[in-house]
C-alpha cells in the first residue's frame, strides 16, 4: 500500500491521490468551537468494562512508523453507545520535544501537547477491527486531550518501554495495567460528532466521543514521548525522528457537535 507522511510531498494534503476517502467528507480531526455546540439530554456517561488489566495479561507496544500503538484486547469494550464496542489498540499523536503542541482537536482553536486515540470496534455487528474499519457505523474512537503538567504514574505504565520501540515496526511486550487510569476523572462530560480515521486510508466509520478534560503528563514524560521513536526503520543509516503526527483540523461542513453538559 502506498506511503504517507505528515510533512513533504506525501504529506496530508496529497494523501487524497492514494486514498481518496480523504479528500471525502466527514473527515476529522476538528476544532471545536464551544459556541457552536449543541447540548444532548441523551448522551450517557461512557461505561467501561474490563479496562482493568492484570498484570500476566500482555499488550503488544508497536511503533508502526506513524504512531506508537498499544494493542487491546477485544474482551474490553464500551457500553453507554448506540452498539457495544470492543477495543483494539490506543495510540498517540504529539508535537515535537521542543513544541508541546500535537493535539489532533482543536478546542476554540487551542491545540493541547498531545492526545490520546483508544480505537474500538462494533462488536455487535462486525467480527474484529479490519472488517468494521470501513463501515460508517464501524468505530468509535475515544479522544483524549493531553497537557503536560503533574506526573502520570498510568503513563509510565507504558512509556517506561519505549525505549524498546525506537524504531519502525519494533514491538515489545508490556504487562496489562489498568487502562481506565489513562482516563479523565469525568467520563460523563465530552463532545459527539460523526468522523473518520485521521490518517489513511480516512474512513468516515468514526463514532468520535472527546471528552471535556484533559489528562496530565510531566515534562519529562512528554519529552519521552515526543522525542523516543523514529519513524525510520533500525538499518536505515539516517534516522527519522516520529514527531508532530498530527493532522491539521478538517471543515466541519455544518456538521453538528454535541456535547453532554451543560456549562
Ligand atoms: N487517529 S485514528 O484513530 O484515526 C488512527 C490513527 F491515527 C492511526 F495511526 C492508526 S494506525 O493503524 O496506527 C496507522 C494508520 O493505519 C489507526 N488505525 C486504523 C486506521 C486504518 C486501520 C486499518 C485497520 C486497523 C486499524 C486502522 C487509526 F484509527
Ligand atoms: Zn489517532
Amino acid at each position: 500500500e502506498a506511503k504517507w507522511t505528515y510533512n513533504g510531498p506525501e504529506g496530508e494534503h496529497h494523501w487524497s491521490k492514494h486514498y481518496p476517502f480523504c479528500g471525502g467528507v466527514f473527515q476529522s480531526p476538528i476544532d471545536i468551537q464551544t459556541d457552536l455546540l449543541r447540548f444532548d439530554p441523551h448522551l450517557r456517561p461512557i461505561e467501561l468494562h474490563n479496562y482493568n488489566l492484570s498484570a500476566n495479561e500482555h499488550l503488544t507496544l508497536g511503533n508502526n512508523g506513524h504512531s506508537v500503538q498499544l494493542s487491546l484486547p477485544s474482551r474490553m469494550f464500551l457500553s453507554g453507545l448506540p452498539h457495544r464496542y470492543s477495543a483494539a489498540q490506543l495510540h498517540f499523536h504529539w508535537g515535537s520535544a521542543n513544541t508541546p503542541s500535537g493535539s489532533e482537536h482543536l478546542v476554540n482553536g487551542k491545540r493541547f501537547a498531545a492526545e490520546m486515540h483508544i480505537v474500538h470496534f462494533n462488536s455487535d455487528k462486525y467480527a474484529n477491527l479490519s472488517m468494521a474499519v470501513d463501515k460508517s457505523d464501524g468505530l468509535a474512537v475515544l479522544g483524549v486531550l493531553v497537557e503536560v503538567g503533574k506526573f502520570n504514574p498510568a503513563f509510565d505504565q507504558f512509556l517506561k518501554f519505549i525505549n524498546g520501540i525506537k524504531y519502525r515496526d519494533q514491538k515489545v511486550k508490556v504487562p496489562g495495567f489498568n487502562v481506565r487510569a489513562l482516563l479523565p476523572l469525568r467520563l460523563d462530560e465530552y463532545y459527539r460528532y460523526d468522523g473518520s480515521l485521521t490518517t489513511p486510508p480516512c474512513y468516515p466509520s468514526v463514532l468520535w466521543t472527546l471528552f471535556r478534560s484533559p489528562i496530565q503528563i510531566s515534562p519529562k514524560q512528554f519529552l519521552s514521548l515526543a522525542s523516543a521513536v523514529y519513524s525510520s526503520h533500525a538499518q536505515e543509516s539516517n534516522s527519522v525522528s516520529l514527531n508532530a503526527n498530527y493532522r491539521k483540523p478538517q471543515l466541519s461542513d455544518h456538521r453538528v457537535v454535541l456535547v453532554s453538559f451543560k456549562e
